[in-house]
């Protein structure tokens, strides 16, 4: 069978999109998935998602890691899908849409490539050393670095995704370092088990911890830079509880295909 297939990237996190509305693609099929995410065998990705036909939603994003494993709210995913649904004429400037964390509201540029994606609210940061622990959706591990355009992210990442703390349930790791204004950051991600060229949990989640460290309560815009671009974190802190979170930045459709699976 012919698939047909979308490819799209946030600030060079990628992934394939399918749009699958008509169910004409069974995709639990963990082998196939990682076989398409494949740079050498497959189309490539940092994951794939399938937009799916939703009863009480715009329409329900399902996504999986370039593991082909289901996994947790993918922040650059749902940017890049929310951009694929306005590219198909299933919504306008503004959806609200299911993931697999809950409901999401975002809005969209008229010219269909700047989206604007709210997350859930977060209540809760641990300390694990002088690492912060967060969930932005998605399971984030939060360190500081210096001079980490020359970090061996993928070690070090590595090192700590695997460790006996994180091992079992696997986490995505985060190395943050001032650049004046806002953050340079580069992440390893569970399920890619590699670095990512950005991750929009993960910005998220230093966004919010870089807030609580420094003391920051009120409303917040937190500019990032990652290796594939600039993305930006809006969000208001009482001190206790994060609310009105929103994740902005670019989300492109790269090109469209066919491939046979
Ligand atoms: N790239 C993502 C995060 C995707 C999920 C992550 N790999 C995990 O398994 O936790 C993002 O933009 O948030």
């Amino acid at each position: 069978m012919k698939l047909h297939f979308y490819k799209y990237q946030g600030a060079g996190n990628d992934f394939i999109l399918v749009d699958n509305r008509q169910n004409i693609v069974n995709h639990y099929d963990p082998q196939l998935l990682e076989r398409l995410c494949d740079r050498r065998f497959g189309i490539g990705g940092d994951g794939i998602m399938f937009l799916q036909s939703h009863p009480e939603y715009d329409f329900e994003m399902v996504y999986y890691n370039a593991d082909g494993q289901p996994s947790s709210m993918c922040g650059n995913g749902g940017r890049c899908i929310v951009a694929f649904a306005k590219f198909l004429g299933v919504i306008n400037t503004e959806t609200e849409f299911l993931a697999v964390d809950g409901s999401h509201y975002a809005r969209i540029s008229e010219e269909g490539d700047w989206v604007s994606l709210q997350m859930i609210d977060v209540d809760t940061i641990s300390r694990d050393a002088e690492a912060y622990v967060l969930n932005t959706g998605s399971p984030h591990y939060v360190t500081f670095a210096d001079n980490l355009k020359e970090k061996d992210v993928y070690a070090e990442g590595y090192a700590i995704r695997n460790n006996d703390t994180y091992r079992a349930e696997g986490i995505n790791i985060n190395f943050v370092e001032s650049n004046g204004n806002g953050y340079f950051v580069r992440t390893f991600e569970r399920g890619v088990e590699d670095e990512t060229f950005a991750c929009g949990t993960g910005v998220t989640a230093v966004a919010l911890a870089m807030a609580k460290h420094n003391g920051q309560t009120g409303h917040i815009t937190t500019p990032v830079k990652v290796l594939g671009g600039n993305l930006n974190i809006l969000f208001n802190y009482d001190g206790e509880k994060f609310t009105d979170i929103f994740l902005e930045g670019p989300a492109m459709q790269v090109f469209e295909g066919d491939i046979m699976i």
